[in-house]
């Protein structure tokens, strides 16, 4: 195990020398990853499009189980999604014909949680206070907006009370301004439930903005190949896009990304993390700087 993963307070989630083939002969889409989440902290996972980031999300949340090593939740060997966490995605998954009430509660009914009617009452209407959208209740699905959306679904996974949200790209399609107020919406709710959160993100403004520690995904034979703290270096979350510090910042991440890019000539089936890269890092598609 990493030395680090070894000297950090006892993780909520811990995976060890990860890796994952979706075909038994296939190359792996990534190898030896080794990656723990604290509690309370919000970690973005970020990296080149097709690196794995997804698929390692899908890996930690139970979703699929790894070719090789172990994940860890509280301790205990996951097998499939634990009851403590929440997973949200790119498109929030809405069911069409329930409310936004129905589709924030869905899933606390399930046998597997075992809660009362009551009980799921309090929870469903908890959440949609928390994401603002407690007048909606009684809305569905076709009379939301994206961001409104999302917000149900945001609902749905603090209706679990997870201990870790495992998000993978869930503002990606928001405007700019939608997806600026649903990240601070998501720190303040994760601090004040005080639960962890693991983000997968192509927009390195975004992991700036919100987490406490960037891990970087990417190099030939896909794996985490950097990490920063930003906690002790930025402060806390949610953070000004134009704080002291974190345009050095970025650009040292950017810089590691271009580092560890597989070459757009190299034989794509020698790599997972192949070329065909929708990733941000080109110097002209670079996020705006102030
Ligand atoms: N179910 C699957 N079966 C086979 N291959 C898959 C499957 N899901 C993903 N892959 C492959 O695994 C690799 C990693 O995909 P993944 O979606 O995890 O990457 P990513 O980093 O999340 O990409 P993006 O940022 O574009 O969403 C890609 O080469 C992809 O084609």
């Amino acid at each position: 195990m990493a030395t680090w993963i070894q000297t950090m307070p006892t993780p909520l989630l811990a995976a060890q020398g990860l890796a994952l083939s979706y075909r038994r002969g296939a190359p792996p889409v990534f190898t030896d990853v080794d990656l723990a989440v604290r509690p309370r902290e919000i970690v973005a996972l970020v990296g080149e499009s097709g690196c794995g980031k997804s698929s390692l999300l899908g890996l930690l949340a139970g979703l699929n189980a790894p070719s090789c090593g172990e994940i860890r939740f509280r301790d205990t060997p996951v097998r499939r999604t634990p009851g403590e966490i929440a997973v949200v995605f790119q498109d929030p998954c809405l069911l069409p014909w329930l409310s936004v009430e129905g589709n924030a509660g869905f899933g606390l009914g399930f046998r597997s949680l075992g809660l009362p009617h009551v009980e799921r009452r309090a929870r469903v209407a908890e959440a949609l206070a928390d994401v603002g959208l407690a007048e909606h209740a009684r809305r569905y699905p076709h009379q939301l907006s994206g961001g409104m959306a999302q917000r149900v679904a945001l609902a749905r996974a603090l209706g679990r009370r997870p201990a870790l949200i495992l998000l993978d790209e869930p503002f990606s399609a928001l405007d700019a301004i939608t997806r600026e107020a649903m990240q601070t919406l998501l720190t303040e709710l994760v601090h004040r439930h005080a639960s962890a959160a693991l983000l997968v993100t192509h927009d390195l403004d975004e992991a700036l903005r919100v987490s406490d520690r960037v891990l970087l995904m990417g190099g030939r034979s896909a794996g985490l190949v950097g990490e920063w703290e930003l906690l002790e270096t930025l402060g806390p979350a949610p953070r000004e896009r134009h704080l002291r510090g974190i345009l050095d910042l970025r650009a040292e991440i950017l810089d590691a990304l271009t580092r560890h890019r597989v070459p757009a000539a190299s034989d794509p089936s020698a790599s997972p993390c192949h070329a065909a890269s929708g990733f941000s890092f080109d110097p002209i598609a670079l996020p705006e700087t102030p």
